[in-house]
C-alpha cells in the first residue's frame, strides 16, 4: 500500500514508478573500509615547493549510451532511485550524517529518482562496447550489434574529489529491436522514459533546474547539437 503526500499531484510518470519502487525505509551507516565500489584516499603532493593534499575517493569507470528511437523518434531514458541524490538533498549542504531513520513525510523517496541515459559501471573484463550494449539490452530492452554503437566522446565525472573515465556513445534503434521491456538485471527497479525530442530540449532549456548528473545534461545536448 502506497502512502505518500501530494499524491494526488504526481504526474502519471511519477505514479507508475511509485508502483515499480516503494522505498519504505532509508538509514546511514558509514563506508565499511571494504567496499567494492568506493575507495577513498588522502592524496598528498608538492606543488612549486609546497606540500598540499587532496581528499579523494576512487570509484569505477563507466559507459553510457544516448539511445534513439528512430521509429518513434523518441530519446531513451531511465527514471530510478537515486541514493546518492537522494542523500543530497535530505542533507542540503552540510557533511553532517544523518542518525537515526531519514523522516520519509519530509523527504518523500521521489525525490531521489533521476532521469539519465543508459549507463552502466565498467566492472568485468569486456570491451567497453560490449558493456554498453549489455547495458542498452538490460536497462531499456533493445537488442543491437555492438558495431551499431557509435563512440561519442570520454569525460570526466566531476573532478574535485573524484574523477572517473565516463565513454559515452551513440546507438539509433527501431521498435523491431524491442526484446524486452528493460528495467534492469537482478534486483534493480528502473524505468524506462520515452521522450521526444521537444520533451528533452526542455530538460536542458536556460532555466531549468533537474535532478539528474551532468551526463544527462551532457548526452542531451550533444544530441540536440549533432542529431538533429
Ligand atoms: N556505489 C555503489 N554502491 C553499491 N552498489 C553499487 C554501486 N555502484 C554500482 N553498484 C551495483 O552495481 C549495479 C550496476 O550498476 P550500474 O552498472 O547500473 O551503474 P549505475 O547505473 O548505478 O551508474 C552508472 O551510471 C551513472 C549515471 O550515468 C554514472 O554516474 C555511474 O558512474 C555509472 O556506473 C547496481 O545495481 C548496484 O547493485
Amino acid at each position: 500500500m502506497l502512502c505518500r503526500p501530494d499524491f494526488e499531484s504526481l504526474s502519471l510518470l511519477e505514479f507508475e514508478i511509485l508502483l515499480l519502487s516503494d522505498i519504505t525505509k532509508v538509514w546511514l551507516t558509514p563506508l565499511p573500509k571494504n567496499s567494492q565500489w568506493i575507495k577513498p584516499y588522502r592524496m598528498h603532493y608538492i606543488e612549486n615547493g609546497r606540500r598540499k593534499s587532496r581528499d579523494i575517493f576512487k570509484i569505477l569507470d563507466s559507459v553510457l549510451v544516448i539511445v534513439y528511437n528512430v521509429s518513434r523518434k523518441k530519446l531513451i531514458y531511465v527514471r530510478q532511485f537515486r541514493p546518492a541524490v537522494y542523500h543530497s538533498i535530505t542533507t542540503g549542504n552540510s557533511l553532517q550524517i544523518q542518525k537515526g531513520e531519514v523522516d520519509l513525510v519530509k523527504f518523500p523517496p521521489e525525490l531521489g529518482f533521476t532521469l539519465e541515459p543508459i549507463a552502466g559501471v565498467v566492472d568485468k573484463d569486456k570491451s567497453l562496447a560490449d558493456i554498453a550494449r549489455e547495458e542498452v539490452c538490460e536497462e531499456c530492452g533493445y537488442d543491437v550489434p555492438t558495431d551499431c554503437l557509435e563512440f561519442v566522446m570520454n569525460f570526466r565525472s566531476g573532478v574535485g574529489a573524484s574523477s572517473s573515465t565516463i565513454t559515452m556513445f551513440y546507438c539509433e534503434v527501431c521498435d523491431a529491436q524491442k526484446v524486452s521491456e528493460g528495467g534492469g538485471i537482478e534486483n534493480e527497479v528502473i524505468q524506462v522514459v520515452d521522450l521526444s525530442i521537444n520533451d528533452a530540449r526542455g530538460l536542458v532549456q536556460t532555466g531549468s533546474t533537474i535532478n539528474s548528473g551532468s551526463s544527462t545534461v551532457i548526452a542531451t545536448l550533444w544530441f540536440l547539437c549533432n542529431k538533429i
